[in-house]
């Protein structure tokens, strides 16, 4: 079955390594080259179980920038330019491969997919999709609290919603030269780091239940790529990111707002452990980045973001109690939604 986390942890080149840092296995490939490996992989089973080449069909799922690659991306820079702003393939999650063989019927739904690289699972609602707000959830927490691997249990758990995932990576600042030339001296965990007039723009667009085009970032160069993940006829939108509660107008487009809420110790020792293995990192590396710049904003910026959570999830994914409960009541709220179409629809057809 297809793994999203897997995709996070094998993102092991995509970050530039940082002074006292080991040189990276192969310095071509980046956090973004390696998501897009996975997701072609990803999208060529989808296409073997779709109906078009099988018997079986369409889809679930997710998409995140987060998880692109640029190996595709350097592909396609080469190509048409045209082409560049088109939709790659979309992040599969853990639960899809299973969701893609249960989803079977609906082919429409797979031409849409083609149209807004966004695999469905469920049926489109028709002519109503420009009307449609979608559901946006957000969730915050320090660095390695688990946000990603929430984020992969609830959409796990949904299995018949059209799901996407963007994180606030996506929205990176470019780095300016000075920067570029120092970038252990660069503060990624900073809220200055990011662009959230770019962010909130997208954010509200999509509320607004628009297509929009979600910026995709290389963590090799630190700069923001041309290609984008366009996003749109989507049920549920997941905004992941350690800021991710930070900017008001992003937290007022937000339905729910979670924050993940993980012992700082354990955070570090995963941060550690994860970096080291699967981002490239040495452990001194690692250590000299928490003390001055990780720990320091998580302390100042992120922490205090919580205060904005509806629901703070303890121990992460582990908590399976309230992750059950927070997919019961994105259920209850689609639920609603559908509810009050259905009621608009027969009115309208009332007064026909
Ligand atoms: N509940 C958990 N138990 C053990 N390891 C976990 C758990 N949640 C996450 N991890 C591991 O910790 C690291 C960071 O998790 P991740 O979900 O990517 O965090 P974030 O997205 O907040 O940075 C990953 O290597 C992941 O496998
Ligand atoms: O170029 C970059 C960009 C970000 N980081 C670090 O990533 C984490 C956030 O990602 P999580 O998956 O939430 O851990 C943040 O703490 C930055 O320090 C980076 O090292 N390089």
């Amino acid at each position: 079955m297809y793994n999203a986390l897997k995709f996070k942890r094998q993102q092991k080149q995509q970050y530039q390594p940082l002074e006292n840092d080991q040189p990276l296995d192969n310095p071509e490939e980046h956090r973004g080259a390696i998501c897009l490996k996975i997701l072609e992989k990803a999208k060529s089973s989808i296409s073997s179980l779709s109906p078009k080449s099988s018997s079986s069909s369409s889809s679930s799922v997710s998409t995140s920038p987060k998880f692109k690659n640029n190996n595709n991306i350097n592909n396609n820079q080469d190509k048409d330019k045209d082409n560049r702003d088109r939709d790659k393939s979309p992040l599969i999650n853990r639960g899809q491969q299973q969701q893609i063989q249960n989803a079977s019927k609906f082919k429409e739904e797979e031409e849409e997919v083609e149209d807004s690289n966004v695999i469905l699972n469920r049926q489109p609602q028709s002519t109503d999709r420009k009307m449609k707000e979608m559901l946006m959830i957000c969730i915050a927490g320090g660095t390695a609290s688990g946000k990603t691997t929430v984020c992969e249990e609830i959409i796990k758990r949904l299995e018949n919603q059209r799901v996407a995932v963007i994180c606030l990576d996506s929205f990176y600042r470019p780095l300016a030269h000075e920067d570029l030339e120092n970038v252990a001296s660069y503060n990624f965990d900073h809220p200055d780091a990011f662009d959230w007039e770019y962010a909130q723009k997208a954010i509200k667009e999509l509320k607004s239940g628009n297509k929009f085009h979600i910026p995709t970032y290389c963590f090799k160069t630190h700069t923001r790529l041309q290609e984008t993940v366009a996003i749109n006829g989507i049920d549920v939108i997941i905004f992941e990111g350690i800021l991710s509660l930070y900017s008001q107008g992003i937290r007022d487009q937000m339905d729910i707002k979670i924050f993940v809420d993980t012992d700082s110790d354990t955070r570090l020792s995963r941060r550690v452990m994860r970096d080291i293995a699967e981002r490239g990192r040495s452990l001194e590396g690692v250590l000299h980045q928490y003390e001055k710049f990780v720990k320091p904003s998580f302390d100042e910026y992120i922490l205090p973001t919580k205060k904005y959570a509806d629901v703070i999830i303890p121990r992460g994914a582990d908590n399976v109690v309230a992750i059950d409960l927070i997919v019961q009541h994105i259920r209850s709220k689609l639920n609603e939604q559908d509810a009050k179409k259905l009621n608009a629809n027969d009115k309208v057809m009332e007064n026909d």
